[in-house]
């Protein structure tokens, strides 16, 4: 049985990098909690937009998907599910919104766990919902030409509960005795989880929005603004591969958990610097013209209308194309390529 000892991390002696992205991401959260105090209205708009984008992607990541436009109506609670996508879709979004809700009032334990499990599959019939799994389960990839791959075996059912509360037990003592960096704990009970995969289901989900409810409960808030799980998705193939290369080992508690912490901290770092980049853009009083004028002065280089959706995620794309075409005209921005190729680069 593997065996838990998160104050053993202490003795790890943490590269340059490591230390870089945590003083970083400190020196980022002050500055968002002063950004909070100056527009907490007009801030306010981006909670909306991240739902959406958090949802549909760390849905995305497993497979499951609806149009756009369900998607926006499932969050925004204006429909119900039609079908099994939309049916774990609702359920993310029940998660998602009692961790941004309530996320003081839910310990890390064990029993929480196994609630928001189970309100992760409200929406349909799953006897296993809310319990720990009771077959042994593996991480496999599917390959395109059919065949699948074990990459990884988790902890076996009857070990995974005492697993899992060993982990919530660890996590609470260094949190509550602050003898350990939250940043540095966050990954490590995050990768632990997933190696147990204590579901039959869910587990890459359930991870996701422990990151962001661990994150809450240590005070980095950025994932309410900016997706975290839309930046996962952005590059998956990144994120499987780090996870690929630290699970090596883990049974016997040989791992070498620094390429997930680097990968965390950088999605968080990287979600800041967007949070910031937004702040200036989220004025109620602009017009979707200036809003994008001012997208498109952050950008050097090349652009894409996508990345210029990033930075106003409040605007329609339709508004975005017609001040891309305004911008082109009044000789702003030069537009070339055809089709799905088309981007842009500033002339002045
Ligand atoms: N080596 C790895 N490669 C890919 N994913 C990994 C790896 N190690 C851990 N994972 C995690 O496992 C998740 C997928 O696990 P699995 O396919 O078992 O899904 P699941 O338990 O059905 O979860 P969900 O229902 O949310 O898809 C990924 O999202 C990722 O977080």
């Amino acid at each position: 049985m593997r065996i838990f000892n998160y104050s053993k991390i202490q003795e790890q002696k943490w590269d340059s990098d490591i230390l870089g992205l945590i003083a970083a991401i400190y020196k980022e959260a002050g500055k968002q909690e002063l950004y909070l105090k100056q527009r907490p209205d007009e801030l306010e708009k981006l909670v909306e937009i991240a739902k959406i984008q958090s949802t549909e992607a760390s849905n995305a990541i497993e497979g499951i998907r609806t149009t756009n436009t369900r998607i926006r109506q499932l969050v925004e609670e204006k429909t119900t599910p039609r079908n099994r996508d939309e049916q774990e879709i609702a359920g993310y979004r029940d998660v998602l919104n009692l961790i941004h809700e309530n996320f003081d009032a839910i310990p890390v334990t064990q029993n929480y766990i196994l609630q928001l499990h189970k309100i992760l599959y409200n929406h349909m019939n799953n006897p296993m919902a809310g319990r720990t799994k009771n077959v042994q389960n593996y991480i496999s990839a599917t390959y395109p030409d059919g065949h699948v791959e074990t990459l990884f075996t988790p902890l076996s059912p009857y070990e995974t509960p005492e697993a899992l509360d060993s982990i919530c037990k660890e996590y609470n003592r260094v949190i509550g005795n602050m003898e350990m960096e939250p940043l540095i704990i966050i990954p490590v009970f995050i990768h632990d989880f997933l190696c147990i995969h204590p579901f039959n289901d869910g587990n890459g989900r359930m991870s996701r929005l422990l990151t962001t409810l661990l994150l809450y409960r240590c005070g980095f808030y950025v994932g309410k603004y900016i997706s975290l799980e839309a930046k996962i998705a952005k590059n998956k193939d990144l994120y499987y591969n780090v996870l690929g290369q630290v699970q090596t080992g883990w049974h016997e508690g040989t791992e070498d958990i620094v390429p997930f912490i680097k990968y965390l901290l950088g999605i968080i770092l990287s979600a800041y610097k967007d949070f910031e980049d937004r702040f200036d853009l989220v004025e109620t009083k602009l017009s979707a013209l200036e809003t994008v004028h001012r997208a498109t002065m952050k950008k050097i280089g090349r652009f894409t209308k996508q990345d210029i959706r990033e930075l106003c995620p409040s605007l329609s794309i339709s508004s975005i194309e017609g001040a891309l075409r305004k911008l082109v005209a009044a000789g702003e921005l030069k537009r070339e390529g055809a089709g799905k190729n088309i981007c842009y680069y500033r002339l002045k």
